[in-house]
């Protein structure tokens, strides 16, 4: 059902509008990325440079002002961002794109929500959430390498509607289908941005081909 060839493939389900940024130095990226060979300091550079290309694709349509400037040259009109998204990475393995994420929207505010999966239940659980009180009329990109079950990412997101966002845009290097669906289902206004739609999970709900648990191919294992 998901769209997997093309350079920028979109579809909506329900309300979930999806991008596959499905370009070959994404996939050079994707592909350092899900090699067990890559190390850890060479995962965290792929994830930032794959960053880099979610990033440029996502905010492609983000509001500008007007500015009017003097070049060396002459008067003409620049342009700024009229109003930067709210960043929020999902920790921990989001961090590893919010450093980039935040030097290519350097006015962009950051917020932080903090979930470790239950790998028996699979269920996200929260330890922290540090977010403006109201995000209403505010644009928000969520940071999160991986979209599995979704639990993790309708978490977080659910957080975001509770303070009034109605304009959220994901951010994730896989997306697995069901996790795509669960998004669909959840009703939630969102927009997906990923380098790829993998086939499957495991019974470990572990996204295959997939790249293993990104946080601990960025950080090591805890
Ligand atoms: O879609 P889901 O099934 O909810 O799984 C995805 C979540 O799993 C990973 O985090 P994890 O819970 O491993 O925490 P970590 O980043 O601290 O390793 C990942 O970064 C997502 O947040
Ligand atoms: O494949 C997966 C699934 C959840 N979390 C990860 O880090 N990797
Ligand atoms: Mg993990």
């Amino acid at each position: 059902m998901w769209a997997r060839s093309g350079d920028r493939r979109a579809a909506t389900v329900a309300r979930v509008q999806l991008t596959v940024v499905d370009h070959p130095l994404a996939r050079a990226r994707l592909t350092r990325m899900r090699d067990e060979r890559t190390d850890n300091a060479a995962f965290r550079a792929a994830l930032r440079e794959l960053t880099q290309m979610l990033v440029y694709e996502a905010t492609r349509d983000l509001a500008v002002a007007e500015e009017p400037i003097t070049t060396p040259v002459t008067r003409t009109t620049g342009y700024r961002l009229a109003a930067p998204p709210l960043i929020v990475p999902v920790l921990r393995a989001g961090l590893g794109m919010a450093d980039t994420a935040h030097g290519m929207l350097p006015e962009s505010q950051m917020g932080f929500v903090g979930l470790a999966r239950n790998e028996e239940t699979f269920q996200p659980e929260a330890y922290m959430a540090s977010l403006p009180e109201t995000l209403v009329d505010r644009e928000v990109f969520v940071l999160d390498p991986m979209l599995a079950t979704g639990g993790s990412l309708v978490h977080c997101c659910g957080l975001l509607t509770e303070r009034g966002a109605t304009s959220i845009t994901v951010l994730c290097a896989l997306a697995a289908p069901e996790g795509l669906e669960r998004l669909a289902e959840s009703g939630l206004p969102l927009r997906v941005f990923t380098a790829s739609v993998d086939e499957e999970l495991n019974e470990q709900a572990y996204i295959v081909p997939g790249l293993g648990d990104a946080g601990d191919r960025q950080f090591g294992a805890v």
